[in-house]
């Protein structure tokens, strides 16, 4: 297939981009890289543009004669959004429907969404299946959940075959080092601890450990990035014109912010100083995945199934790395 990867330049993206290549597909990346990285593009695969220009992203369909969209484009800080949640409404919806538009426009009704564990909010029982009720408790969340919203209508309406993948924590990086996580700011946790193994931050501050989980630190459920490029690829296999797919990707197994820092130590023989901070505001005490679904439909099944396996990968990125793109492998 030719698959339009719409936001490829980031994280997520850039690492389904490889995979979509390996498996022999044509790829066009479309990107506006506010928060992207050109080097992070194969050569010759880039269309700068943003979501919002329906007539550059009809043209770029045509020409490029697209069978499916990969839709990572987003913003997905939370905090940002609950201090801003106008350019959330703006980028995330008003901005996406555009590329849906675009996409009627052209006749191309394929679409794999990057959808996330924020729209379920803050669910009482966990694992969390994709039967729980979607309360999302930020911008984020509920711009994400418009978002699934619309696929679901514009499916029934317009005859649109999708999938919204619901990631937990994305994490790690090519295990090859090539390409990896950067973001400016950078709020993920084992990105930030890796810092503190380079030299780069003096301490990591685990935000509360009076939670009730097993050591009293967050519980997450962190998903390799390959891992979930390998259930889009699955998607684009399942779609159906009419239909929607919507499920979770996750291992279904929990890492507190513990184990991840204590991972990191073994994984990099550094020490990392820690010190205890307050509670950031919104964190759910524990979010696991039930990712059955996902196995049943797409026969996904994971290959990172511990946080050591993937923080290796991720340190592989980093130390090649210090400086993200803006440096060259050394
Ligand atoms: N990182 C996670 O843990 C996580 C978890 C769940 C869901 N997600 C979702 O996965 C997707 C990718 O996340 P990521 O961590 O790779 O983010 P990222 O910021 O690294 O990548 C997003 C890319 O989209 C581009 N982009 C943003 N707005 C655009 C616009 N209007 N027009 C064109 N390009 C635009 C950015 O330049 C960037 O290259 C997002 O939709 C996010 O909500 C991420
Ligand atoms: O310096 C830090 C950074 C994070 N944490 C803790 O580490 C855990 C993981 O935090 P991240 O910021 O890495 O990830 P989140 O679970 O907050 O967020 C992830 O899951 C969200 C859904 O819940 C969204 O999808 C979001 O995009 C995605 O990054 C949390 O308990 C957080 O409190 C710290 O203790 N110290």
């Amino acid at each position: 297939m030719n698959v339009m990867v719409v936001g490829g330049a980031g994280y997520i993206g850039s690492h389904a981009v490889r995979l979509l290549l390996d498996a022999g597909h044509g790829v066009t990346v479309y990107d506006n890289l506010s928060r992207g990285h050109a080097s992070a593009v194969p050569d010759g695969m880039l269309v700068h543009g943003e979501l919002s220009d329906r007539a550059k992203v009809v043209a770029t369909l045509r020409e490029k004669k697209i069978d499916a969209v990969m839709h990572f484009a987003a913003f997905a800080l939370v905090n940002e959004s609950v201090n801003d949640p106008a350019i959330y409404y703006r980028n995330n919806v008003v901005d996406a429907i555009e590329l849906l538009d675009a996409m009627r426009e052209a006749d191309v009704k394929k679409i794999v969404f990057s959808s996330t564990t924020a729209t379920y909010g803050e669910p009482d029982i966990v694992p969390i299946a994709e039967t729980t009720l979607q309360q999302p408790i930020n911008p984020y969340g509920f711009t994400k959940l418009v978002f699934e919203n619309a696929l679901a209508d514009y499916a029934k309406a317009y005859g649109f075959a999708y999938a919204a993948l619901r990631y937990f924590n994305a994490a790690g990086a090519r295990p090859d080092g090539s390409i990896g996580e950067d973001h400016d700011p950078e709020s993920h946790i084992i990105p930030i601890v890796l810092q503190v193994a380079l030299g780069q931050r003096d301490k990591i501050t685990i935000f509360g450990d009076d939670y009730a989980t097993p050591d009293g630190t967050c519980v997450r459920d962190y998903i390799h990035v390959d891992d979930l490029g390998a259930a889009h690829l699955l998607a684009l296999d399942k779609l159906e014109s009419g239909k929607g797919l919507c499920v979770n990707l996750g291992t279904g197994r929990g890492t507190s912010v513990r184990e991840i820092v204590e991972a990191c130590r073994e994984v990099t023989g550094h020490a990392i100083p820690e010190v205890m901070g307050e509670r950031r505001e919104g964190d759910p005490p524990k979010l696991i995945a039930d990712a059955t679904l996902a196995g049943q439909l797409l026969g996904w099944k994971p290959q990172y199934m511990d946080a050591r396996s993937i923080i290796e990968t991720a340190w592989n990125w980093h130390r090649n790395h210090p400086n993200g793109y803006a440096t060259k492998a050394v």
